[in-house]
């Protein structure tokens, strides 16, 4: 049995998918194999030497300790595209928001309760609530994955030139884009023809601020940035001194601060880019199957920090070892076997950067003190046992 520790609400239709007879779902946990969350921080909580995998019902992986938990074999998977329609319907919805005024007019509209003629009144203010169509705009996208794509294609079919840049677009992304959408050679090019900016990288040391006074310098006067992946890729005291000039006309956040808050023309969203059913579910649907696959038979699909690998079971044991990148790890993986006198019927190994999985399915049991012995060879992170 498998304990499971859920951080954030995470939707029954994935967690449903848990065979009760072998997982445990709990919201509290002392010593949990597995955890699914969305953006509860991690960052400060100690790692359970009982964990094995974590499972993020999202895309972004900055909430997640990563680099303890690769040092410590823990897998960390998260859910590309699951929510990628979601954010990409947000973004049309936030540039529309942000040129016509429709929020600045509802509200102005609600306050006319208890007027006497509201009819009259709507048709005579509502000049003050005009604002331009998107439809032949420029929309410079930054960032062309799962949810860069989408946007780029949706403003395409609405009509809008768009301008992409991604210096590390995948093959799939590069398909995947309409023919209409225009290439940046750089991040300075793909902002400064723009009359929207949408921004759709992961927050990183080398991505953090990436929006700053500088390359605000490039935009044209009046630009509307959107930003629906992280708030620390926008400079905040840059952008507020940029919407106080008048050079930004609009920012469009996710991840509202109190700062941010003071600004007129800041549209802040409570980070609502993921929070429709369908995307919920199906984060939690991908999250949930990752996690327990990779409980239960040792394969990998969809981690940040670990290799994909997959093998059908061939016995009914099988040892997972997650080890260093470094060379006769098999070798000596596999003479600790044969001093246990313990016949390989199976074996895969795939590495990644720094890290690789070892899967060897075996003919006989093997002891604790077996996998001690590997555990014990230097450069193995973590082995274990697990009987089908
Ligand atoms: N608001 C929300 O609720 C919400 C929902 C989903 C994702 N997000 C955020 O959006 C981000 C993107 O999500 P995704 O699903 O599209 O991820 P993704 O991994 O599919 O795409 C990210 C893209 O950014 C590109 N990239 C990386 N560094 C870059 C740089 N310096 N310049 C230009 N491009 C760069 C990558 O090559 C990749 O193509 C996530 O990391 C997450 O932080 C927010
Ligand atoms: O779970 C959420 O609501 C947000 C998820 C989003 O920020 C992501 O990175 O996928």
């Amino acid at each position: 049995m498998f304990t499971i520790q859920t951080l954030n609400k995470i939707s029954e239709k994935g967690l449903g998918l848990l065979d009760p007879e072998r997982f445990a779902v709990k919201d509290d946990a002392a010593q949990p194999e597995g955890i699914i969350l969305r953006s509860h921080k991690m960052h400060d909580m100690t790692l359970p030497e009982s964990l094995l995998a974590v499972a993020r019902a999202g895309a972004g992986v900055n909430n997640i300790p990563i680099e303890s938990c690769t040092d410590k074999g823990i897998v960390v998977f998260n859910t590309p595209g699951a929510n990628a329609n979601s954010v990409k319907e947000l973004v049309i919805s936030g540039m529309l928001l942000s040129s016509r005024k429709i929020v600045e007019g509802v509200s102005w509209a609600r306050n006319l309760k208890g007027e006497s003629d509201v009819e009259k009144t709507v048709e005579k203010g509502k000049k003050d609530y005009a604002g331009p169509e998107i439809m032949g705009k420029t929309l410079g996208v930054i960032g062309l994955g799962a949810i860069g794509v989408m946007v780029a294609n949706a403003a395409a079919d609405l009509g809008m030139n768009v301008l992409g840049f991604d210096p590390y677009i995948s093959v799939d992304s590069a398909w995947g884009l309409s023919a209409g959408v225009r290439r940046a050679k750089s991040l300075e090019a793909a902002v400064a023809e723009c009359d929207f900016i949408s921004i759709h990288v992961p927050l990183l040391e080398s991505t953090k601020g990436m929006v700053d006074s500088s390359l605000i310098s490039r935009m044209k006067d009046g630009v509307r940035i959107l930003n629906f992946a992280r708030g620390p890729l926008v400079n905040d005291a840059d952008i507020i001194t940029a919407l106080e000039s008048g050079k930004v006309a609009k920012y469009i956040t996710d991840f509202p601060n109190a700062e941010l808050l003071n600004q007129e023309n800041v549209l802040p969203i409570p980070h609502l880019g993921a929070s429709t059913p369908e995307a919920e579910e199906n984060c939690a649907v991908m999250a949930s199957r990752q996690l327990a696959d990779y409980l239960s038979s040792g394969n990998i699909k969809n981690s940040v920090n670990f290799p994909s690998v997959e093998m059908e079971f061939s016995t009914d044991i099988r040892l997972v070892i997650l080890n260093r990148n470094v060379p006769s790890m098999v070798g000596q993986i596999t003479s600790v076997l044969a001093d246990e006198k313990i016949n390989i019927s199976d074996m895969i190994n795939k590495h990644r950067d720094e890290v690789a999985v070892t899967i060897i399915d075996v003919d006989g049991d093997i002891s604790p003190e077996g996998v001690k012995r590997l555990e014990a060879i230097e450069g193995v992170i973590r082995a274990r046992v697990i009987k089908k």
